[in-house]
């Protein structure tokens, strides 16, 4: 369990993040979503010591992380960002096992680990694994990325935003094949989005945060079901119509781009 107490992070004087309480369950996918600015990744970076809080605790099943090595912290919390930037001169198996490498964990027990978390994100092992990042597409990078920070097993990961560079119809694959992964490996994640339908798509419980503040947590359906108020509806209405926009938009040029004969 990660739990935030009266967490505040301010710069320069400016509140970033005001009295944060936060209990995040083991085991649980955790999404922050929130308006641009409103404190998504300072919160998730304070897990992991990236940013430290002004004033306030947090801590991992009861240890404050304050007293924690970095180092340490970092090598049990698995973290993956938008933009992933594997390793150009090592192979695709390489860059999976590359922490548990570091962990010096058993050789042939991470090379059967590559295989399997490769299998579960639709790489063929055989195909992908000595190929180099720059022969896969973006979509395929960002699955190796994801699988990377689960290779050496972390109990908690943290994922900003690891899907919003690809195109909808790869993000939707992506999500679907995430959802399934979660329900064997049931890590506690904790996940940043702007996308509500995403956000409803993957997560046990979603926090909707505004000017570094949390507004409501609840489950998707509660979410939907009984926004706490107007700011909760209306953020929850627009993010979903601007969505369905993106992905019509989308859809639609692409069977524009399509030849004659195979348009249906
Ligand atoms: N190093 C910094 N110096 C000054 N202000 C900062 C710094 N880092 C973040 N901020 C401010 O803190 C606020 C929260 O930033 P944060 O990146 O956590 O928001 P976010 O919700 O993740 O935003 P986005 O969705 O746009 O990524 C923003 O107003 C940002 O401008």
């Amino acid at each position: 369990m990660i739990s935030f107490h009266s967490v505040e992070m301010r710069i320069n004087d400016v509140s970033i993040i005001q009295k944060l309480d936060l209990q995040i369950k083991a085991g649980e996918l955790f999404v922050l979503i929130g308006p641009s600015g409103c404190g998504k990744t300072t919160t998730m970076k304070m897990i992991n010591r990236l940013i430290e809080p002004t004033s306030g605790r947090i801590e991992i099943n009861g240890e404050d992380v304050s007293l924690a090595d970095p180092v340490e912290l970092r090598r049990n919390i698995g973290y993956v960002i938008q933009q992933i930037a594997l390793f150009p001169h090592m192979t695709i198996g390489q860059n999976v096992s590359l922490v548990p490498r570091l962990k010096k964990a058993d050789q042939a027990q991470y090379e059967k680990k590559v295989d399997e978390l490769l299998d579960m994100v639709g790489l063929d092992p055989k195909v992908f694994k000595n190929r180099y990042p720059a022969e896969l597409s973006g979509g395929q990078q960002q699955r190796v990325g994801v699988i990377r920070a689960m290779a050496a097993d972390p109990p908690i990961i943290l994922m900003d935003e690891p899907f919003s560079a690809l195109d909808p119809i790869s993000r939707e694959q992506l999500q679907d094949e995430f959802v399934r992964l979660q329900k064997t490996i049931k890590k506690t994640i904790v996940f940043v989005t702007h996308d509500m339908d995403e956000a409803i798509k993957i997560s046990d419980r979603i926090c909707l945060m505004n000017n570094g503040a949390v507004v409501q947590v609840d489950s998707p359906e509660k979410l939907l079901q009984r926004p706490a108020n107007s700011f909760v509806a209306d953020f929850i209405g627009i993010k979903r119509l601007k969505g369905a926009q993106e992905r019509q938009a989308v859809s639609s040029a692409k069977k524009a781009t399509l030849p004659r004969w195979s348009i249906s």
